[in-house]
């Protein structure tokens, strides 16, 4: 038995036409009772993906473009004009890359392969197009909604033998990430986060909502209820409720202004002889303008959600939450632990729930997973020692961003006057800054140490340094990554002598400490010399002052590993990484070439690079 959406409902008797070949589609949008001619689309998926910021807009646009081709052709070789024409585009993505269909079994096996074990995302792309003829000027208007989902699914880790038995099943050749998940590909996965037939190729439920705002737009109904559908009943036909959305002020309602893409649809009747235009519907300007004013806000409101998290971290309420019997406590519980008054505890209570700091269930609070795994002071990923340092340090520096950009000077000068050497007149200059800003880098190392050490192949060589190692954290991840290293880590003697302070439990003895300057100071031979966040802190004639003692020290075949956040070539982000450049002071933020020619001109070359999509990145630079 078919059960009749309401909303399905409205298309009858309407030429509603599916601009793809997917069985997959065509069945989710038969079982729905939706009555529908298939006509696959002919546009080629050969979009630059390079140009879209983000894999949903690919995918958007290839929605767009095969329905618009659909839309175009029906007329001419079809000889009618459809009402309706859906195009879809399914993508999987991982690491940062757009997974499609493989093209052959190996190309199958690498995708797959990058997936296991790990969370992805499923996106596709609907374009929904209203297509309207116009006796009166024999134009066909096109009207074009749009929208995308995202569904993550887990992979299992997955054995290769498994991969090549499922891969040669053949299930995973027509399908975008190489596998089909209503199928033998089900086998795989470990959890599904969201709409289920997204993953299989189309979000009905989206879809659906779509079509509801379309036929039925708030207001409209008494709009539309003058025309009648072929049964008699009140429709919402499809050119009345677009211009409404559509049309801006004083334009004619139904043909509204011909859009700026200027695309040209035939109409059946006239198709030798008219143009049409292709008008993007209000709807579909306001996700767009809804999308940048959330942006805006996000953006507004940012430094609020930053001090929120500070604050919560500062007065220790997940310490406070894990600590409780249960994981949980009620708002009053929580200011009595954090000696806080009870009605700022719960307003901060809330916004970090609203923050996904924290889950609320009735009256109680539990801190969620995000913050278990970062924000705990104990935990081996804890960031608070990082964001205790932004709270104290970075805040109040960019209080003064105003006046250092005006100025040209650098924050750390308006907020703690001159130095003359940042590390020894500032950082450290008493216990406690100090401690404190060891912590924070010591936080970040162990989040991003792992990702930095494991890298680059290092198997080779025997003896590495860490130069500015700091609490020895980057120093202890390489130890652990690679069995055959001994690793130095070299640091000022003011930090050295702190190294008790973050001695882990289970110190590997392979890592040493010696301290010294090394802009002054002779440096420790090594096969691998780590430069993990040094180089942003200098000037470039510092940095060539600190590679030439590398070089000196260095015999053939050693290399050096500088691990940075890596501006993109054209300098237009991360946006972490351009955002520190603003509190830096005599340093800057370099991209990966420009980190590469440093190093070639001191005679370390053939660099590979490694973005790590953790909080650093990596080169290696070998010498000849
Ligand atoms: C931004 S921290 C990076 C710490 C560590 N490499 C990491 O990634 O976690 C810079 C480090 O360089 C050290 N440093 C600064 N100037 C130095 C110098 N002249 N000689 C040796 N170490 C220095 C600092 O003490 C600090 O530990």
């Amino acid at each position: 038995m078919v059960l009749m959406n309401p909303v399905i409902s409205k298309l009858t008797g309407k030429l509603v036409v599916l601009a793809s070949a997917s069985p997959r589609r065509l069945e989710i949008l038969t079982n729905v009772g939706l009555r529908f001619e298939v006509v696959p689309s002919w546009f080629k998926e050969t979009l630059d993906k390079r140009l879209f910021k983000t894999p949903h807009e690919y995918a958007v646009e290839t929605a767009k473009q095969k329905a618009l081709e659909v839309a175009k052709r029906m007329p001419f070789k079809h000889l009618k004009t459809p009402d309706i024409v859906i195009g879809a585009d399914t993508v999987v993505t991982v690491d940062g890359l757009i997974l499609e269909k493989p093209v052959d079994k190996q190309d199958a096996y690498r995708m797959l392969s990058r997936l296991s074990g790990k969370e992805h995302s499923v996106f596709t792309g609907v374009a929904i197009i209203l297509c309207h003829e116009k006796e009166d000027t024999f134009q066909l208007n096109a009207f074009i909604i749009d929208f995308y989902e995202e569904t993550k699914v887990k992979f299992a880790d997955l054995s290769d033998d498994l991969l090549w038995e499922y891969i040669n099943s053949g299930e995973p050749m027509d399908k975008a990430g190489g596998y089909g998940i209503q199928a033998l590909g089900g086998m795989l996965v470990e959890y599904v986060h969201g709409d289920f037939l997204n993953v299989v190729g189309f979000p009905l439920n989206q879809f659906c909502k779509k079509l509801g705002l379309i036929f039925s737009p708030p207001g409209s109904l008494t709009h539309n209820s003058t025309q009648n559908s072929p049964q008699g009943s009140p429709v919402d036909t499809v050119p009345p409720a677009e211009p409404a959305a559509s049309s801006p002020p004083g334009s004619p309602t139904h043909n509204g202004p011909p859009d700026s893409q200027g695309q040209n649809i035939p109409s059946a009747s006239t198709a030798h002889n008219v143009s049409t235009h292709v008008n993007n519907v209000r709807e579909h300007e306001t996700e767009d303008g809804k999308e940048k004013l959330s942006k805006m806000i996000e953006l507004m409101d940012g430094f609020k959600a930053s001090k929120v998290l500070f604050t919560a971290s500062k007065l220790r309420v997940f310490d406070v939450l894990r600590s409780s019997k249960t994981g949980e406590l009620q708002a009053e519980d929580v200011a009595q632990e954090i000696k806080a008054s009870i009605m700022g505890t719960e307003r901060l209570l809330e916004a970090c729930v609203s923050l996904g700091l924290l889950q609320r269930t009735g009256k109680e609070y539990t801190n969620t997973a995000m913050s278990r795994h970062f924000l705990l002071s104990d935990g081996p990923l804890s960031l608070q020692g990082y964001i205790q340092h932004c709270n104290e340090l970075v805040w109040p520096l960019f209080t003064h961003l105003e006046t250092a950009v005006r100025e040209g000077t650098n924050q750390h000068e308006k907020a703690f006057g001159k130095t003359s050497n940042l590390f020894q007149d500032a950082y450290y200059s008493r216990h406690e800054v100090k401690l404190r800003f060891m912590k924070a880098m010591h936080s970040i190392a162990k989040v991003s140490g792992r990702d930095v050490a494991t890298a680059f192949d290092l198997s080779k060589y025997k003896t590495a340094c860490d130069l500015g190692g700091c609490t020895g954290a980057m120093a202890y991840e390489f130890a652990k990554a690679h069995p055959g290293l001994s690793v130095t880590m070299f640091d000022l003697p003011e930090v050295i002598e702190m190294r008790g302070h973050f001695r882990p439990h289970d110190a590997d003895d392979r890592v040493s400490f010696v301290a010294g300057d090394f802009f002054k100071d002779e440096l420790p031979k090594a096969d691998v010399y780590i430069l993990a966040r040094i180089l942003h802190d200098w000037s470039d004639e510092k940095v060539h002052i600190l590679l030439s003692k590398i070089a000196k020290a260095c015999n053939p075949g050693c290399c050096v590993l500088v691990s940075e956040i890596f501006l993109d070539e054209d300098r237009k982000g991360p946006s972490r990484g351009l955002l520190q450049a603003l509190s830096m002071t005599e340093g800057r933020q370099r991209s990966a070439s420009e980190y590469s020619l440093l190093l070639k001109s001191h005679g370390f070359t053939a660099a590979q690079v490694k973005h790590t999509h953790n909080l650093l990145d990596a080169i290696l630079c070998v010498t000849e």
